[in-house]
């Protein structure tokens, strides 16, 4: 019938603008418990839950019913907007609503609380941010970094262990009450639009495994030359607990223990920044200024008055783990981080902004298009950025790197310890940025069960990762428990995809800023060609499928690992030469990778 086009153009716009004002209620409860952790917040995010759900169900279900008409009439554009509207996994019944919500709060509250108490002396009790962080990036002694990797696993691990279990059936029971197959192909279809996106990152990781394969034996190698044979094998996995971070999952945090050329000066930036006074606000200002050298905006107003950017010391318990939020009101954009003055922080400081950005480049869209192209696009606005900040090169126009010389065989040594500071974060981070959400899939597909959660997470932290526990685990453990995305239900794979589109979006912005010369050494800093490419895309925000997203800032329709392995080409020849006489990989079959090293 005539005007069936209008008809639903005009529920489309009754259903974002009711979507807008629905979305920043929800993010301001959000905000409220985030940053004053208590029963009485998480009530009144139930609370909305509940009302939220029975209105994203019945607008699904009329979305559906849009589409069953003759759908010949309406635009490509209705037809997205639609099916958008019907990937909703909401709960049916009210209890369970409620019940789902309080296993959640409950999880985050045991994580975002967490302390580790040392033995005999309740006074110091250690929390996660900043101080096991910081001891795991500083201490070298074997004994202390695995009394606070087994600590901070006790103390997040058996109690949040059957509050997960539960929370999964709950999962599951929400994606079959609305048509999928479990929670993780829903997970796959609202952050990918691809439900055999576990197949392709397959694929994609199996192209970089050998050059993370040899990093790890170049690795495992320095950690022999510091720690012994005695406690690092040389054809097996690495501890655990020795590389940093508390999973092992950035390398570069040891960096003093694993640079090539150790001699060679290379001012650590976070001494440079604490000998430069640098406070918090500075490192979000130089932040803010790389992005608006691009011709990007600047922080709104109350971003700066309402953002959280330290841990409050009045004694409210907030959730450290750093975050960027939408208000859904072109306005009101938020970061929470816990910041310390470092390097580390600096890089985070840009991630976070990197979301703000995406968030004010798409807050024209209608408010069901107000997400990145896809989950990965999100996480690597700001990465791609870092890349440019990281290089000597910018260190060096913001300070906090002396002059690299002229030197041509020191210019040599300094580019393979840049090369191998920024391998120990992004390629170090690959297969576990893989096997969190393998790990997943597997939960949600029911062929990781509670009477195998550990044994299976310990299966791919061998297999992919070649770490293995330095202690003896069982099921009464639960380690992935002690990864903030477990607890507070983080999808993880975009993380895993981000740190593989970072590098092919850094390409098209050389390429576009006009860069020549390899793309390590590149640094987009002040080039408004390269901004208007990346706004461009980012505008976009979910109104394409994310290969459109993807071609119109690099020309390209798919995911392509050669971008990261041209950039890391150097060091590869490097890896490849220090390690002729190595073991490359580690045994897979070591009898009981849960009896730890
Ligand atoms: O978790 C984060 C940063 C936090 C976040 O910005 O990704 C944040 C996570 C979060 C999601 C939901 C609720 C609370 C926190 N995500 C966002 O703020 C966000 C913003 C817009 C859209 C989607 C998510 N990074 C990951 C992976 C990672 C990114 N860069 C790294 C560098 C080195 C090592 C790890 C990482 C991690 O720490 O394991
Ligand atoms: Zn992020």
């Amino acid at each position: 019938d005539a005007g069936v086009e209008e008809k639903a153009e005009a529920w489309l716009k009754d259903y974002n603008t009711k979507l807008a004002v629905r979305s920043g209620i929800a993010c301001n409860l959000n905000w409220n418990y985030e940053t004053n952790i208590s029963n009485a917040n998480a009530k009144k995010i139930e609370n909305n839950q509940v009302e939220q759900a029975e209105w994203n169900r019945k607008k699904a279900q009329e979305a559906r019913e849009w589409l069953k008409k003759k759908t010949s009439k309406f635009s490509e554009d209705t037809l997205r907007q639609f099916k958008l509207i019907t990937m909703d996994a909401s709960l049916r019944d009210d209890a369970d609503v409620r019940r789902m919500s309080y296993l959640l709060s409950q999880m985050e509250s045991i994580y975002d609380k967490g302390k580790v108490c040392r033995p005999h002396s309740e006074a110091s009790c250690l929390p996660l941010e900043p101080d096991l962080v910081n001891l795991m990036m500083t201490s070298r002694d074997y004994d202390e970094l695995l009394w606070a990797w087994k600590s901070w696993r006790d103390v997040t691990g058996p109690p949040i262990r059957d509050l997960y279990r539960e929370f999964v059936v709950f999962q599951n029971k929400a994606a079959k009450e609305n048509g999928f197959a479990d929670m993780g192909e829903f997970w796959r279809i609202s952050n990918f639009e691809d439900k055999n996106l576990d197949k392709i990152v397959d694929g994609l990781f199996d192209q970089v495994k050998p050059l993370y394969q040899q990093l790890h034996a170049y690795v495992r190698r320095k950690l022999i030359n510091q720690y012994g044979e005695k406690y690092v094998s040389p054809t097996g996995p690495i501890p655990a607990h020795l590389l940093g971070n508390m999973w092992a999952q950035q390398w570069d945090l040891i960096l003093d223990l694993l640079q090539p050329y150790p001699n060679v000066p290379s001012v650590d930036v976070t001494s440079a920044l604490k000998k430069q006074n640098y406070t918090v606000q500075k490192m979000f200002k130089t932040a803010e200024a790389f992005f608006c050298s691009l011709g990007m905006d600047n922080m709104t107003k109350e971003f700066w008055e309402k953002s959280m950017v330290v841990k409050p010391t009045d004694g409210r318990e907030v959730q450290c783990h750093a975050s960027a939020e939408d208000f859904h009101n072109a306005s009101d954009y938020r970061i929470k981080m816990c910041t310390e003055i470092d390097y580390d922080n600096l890089y985070v400081i840009h991630h976070e902004m990197g979301h703000v950005q995406y968030y004010m480049q798409y807050s024209h869209q209608p408010d069901i298009y107000r997400n990145g192209a896809n989950a990965g696009f999100h996480e690597a606005v700001g990465d791609t950025i870092a890349l440019s900040v990281a290089t000597p090169e910018h260190l060096h126009k913001l300070k906090l790197l002396d002059d690299i010389g002229d030197d041509k065989e020191l210019r040599e040594k300094q580019d393979l310890n840049f090369l191998m500071k920024m391998a120990l974060q992004k390629l170090a981070f690959l297969p576990f940025g893989l096997l969190i959400d393998k790990w997943r899939w597997d939960v949600f597909r029911g062929h990781t069960n509670a009477s195998n959660y550990n044994q299976k997470w310990w299966d791919l932290r061998l297999r992919y990762q070649g770490i293995a526990p330095p202690v003896p685990r069982s099921e009464l453990d639960f380690d992935p428990g002690a990864k903030f995305h477990v607890p507070a239900n983080v999808p993880y794979i975009r993380y895993f995809v981000s740190f593989l589109i970072q590098f092919q979006f850094q390409r098209a912005l050389c390429d576009a800023a006009g860069h020549t010369g390899p793309i390590h050494h590149c640094d987009i800093y002040q080039s408004t060609a390269a901004g208007e490419k990346l706004k461009k895309m980012l505008s976009l925000g979910s109104s394409r499928p994310w290969p459109d997203a993807m071609e119109v800032l690099t020309g390209q329709r798919e995911i392509d690992p050669s971008a990261i392995l041209e950039y890391f080409k150097p060091l590869q020849d490097f890896l490849v030469k220090e390690n002729k006489n190595e073991i490359i990989g580690w045994e897979e079959n070591s009898e009981d990778l849960m009896a730890g090293l």
